[in-house]
């Protein structure tokens, strides 16, 4: 039987997690990073990345519907306004549409969501269903990459703007609000499991959530990897280099 960390020796474990499997190691993120990509990859990020983005409100909710009481409804429910927006200001989910735009796809295609590759789906499903399965515990721990985005959005912003000639802040304006967005989240969800871990396999159970959600990211990247850098298998039905671009905008 494993001990009972202390929460010192607890957050340890969660942030070890991160420095082994978050998804800024992945390769395909080096490649987005270092200004390796044709714009086409940089297409087919963004428009496989709109369906993870789009389920996050749908994975919040969720949780939500399983909050007990008025103040984690209230700390959850902004999770939601920050994607969805509040009608006044544009949410998330909008900022990443005018990304996918920004980089040349057009905007009908992309929020149909229909040539996603199947292991995006898979994998951003198998998040949502995770989240309805597991305990709340559980559900809330799978949000913890969040502790550790700040840095790869950093990294993200400066590289592909120092990169890239076809992207310019305003494509990138999704990423102002997150850095600040994610460290109160995840500052909230670690206390939250810090709190209600009390017990040994309570603790083993939200360090797998962690790798559990680490997995749901970098499974994203392999399939990017694998259909558009190398072997550039791309699935039936899945995005062509070429296709669903904005009027004007000639394939690279
Ligand atoms: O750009 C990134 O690398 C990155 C990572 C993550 C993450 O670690 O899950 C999220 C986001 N972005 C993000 O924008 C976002 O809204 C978000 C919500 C969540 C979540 O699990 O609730 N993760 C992330």
């Amino acid at each position: 039987m494993k001990p009972l960390l202390n929460a010192h020796e607890f957050e340890a474990a969660l942030r070890q997690i991160g420095a082994e499997r978050y998804h800024n190691l992945h390769p395909f993120h080096r490649l987005l990073h270092t200004g390796k990509l044709s714009k086409s990859q940089v297409q087919a990020w963004a428009l496989n990345r709109y369906y993870y983005q789009s389920m996050i409100p749908v994975k919040d909710s969720i949780i939500l519907s399983r909050l007990t009481t008025p103040e984690l409804r209230r700390e959850w429910r902004r999770r939601i306004i920050d994607h969805d927006g509040d009608g006044s200001e544009p949410g998330g989910i909008e900022k990443w549409i005018a990304l996918g735009r920004g980089v040349g796809l057009d905007e009908a295609y992309v929020v149909a969501g229909k040539g996603i590759l199947p292991a995006t789906r898979f994998a951003v499903d198998a998040y949502v269903h995770f989240v309805r399965d597991r305990t709340l515990l559980e559900a809330v721990a799978s949000s913890l990459t969040e502790l550790f985005s700040p840095t790869v959005i950093s990294e993200r912003v400066r590289g592909m703007l120092e990169h890239y000639p076809f992207i310019t802040r305003d494509t990138l304006a999704y990423f102002d609000k997150r850095p600040v967005q994610a460290k109160q989240d995840s500052d909230f969800a670690l206390h939250y499991c810090i709190d209600n871990a009390r017990r040994p396999e309570e603790q083993e159970a939200v360090l797998n959530a962690l790798r559990f959600k680490c997995d749901v990211l970098w499974a994203q990247l392999d399939a990017l990897y694998f259909s558009y850098v190398e072997p550039g298998m791309v699935p039936p039905g899945a995005w062509q280099p070429g296709s669903g671009l904005a009027s004007g905008e000639a394939g690279r």
